[in-house]
């Protein structure tokens, strides 16, 4: 099975739905390496003992090092469950975050629903698949 990178990032009010969707799917995500942004990273480590590369805090840059791995053509997915219904200090990174995903055509969930399908989807481990990756 063809091995995926995956990042998993969310802001303080959404960790707790992100801790039980990585929980819901935790055969799946044995299966990829997995990288998040540092307090996100650090709890789904502790609860699932998942080995999880950790980057910086969001507002500390993590965001921008995971954006820096999609640039580099490194990620496959980002799971981001930001929260929209709180300002962050660094929305500035957050949204550049997910503009690279749409710059680079990776694929990204900012809600379990949309993270499910991903996951789940034969394609997303198919080692004969190979999204568009656009020339700039
Ligand atoms: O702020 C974040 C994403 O924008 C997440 O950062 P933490 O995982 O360090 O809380």
């Amino acid at each position: 099975m063809n091995r995926k990178t995956v990042a998993l990032v969310a802001h303080d009010h959404k960790k707790a739905e992100l801790l039980a969707w990585v929980n819901a799917h935790i055969d799946a995500m044995r299966k990829c390496d997995l990288v998040a942004t540092g307090t996100t990273g650090g709890l789904i480590a502790d609860d699932t003992g998942l080995a999880i590369t950790r980057y910086k805090s969001g507002p500390l840059g993590g965001d921008q090092q995971i954006g820096a791995l999609i640039a580099e053509g490194k990620l496959d997915a980002l799971i981001f469950f930001w929260d929209p219904l709180n300002p962050a200090p660094h929305d500035p990174d957050v949204k550049a975050l997910l503009r690279l995903c749409s710059v680079w055509n990776v694929p990204v969930a900012c809600s379990s629903a949309t993270a499910d399908l991903i996951i789940t989807s034969p394609l997303f481990f198919a080692e004969d698949y190979l999204p568009f990756k656009p020339e700039y």
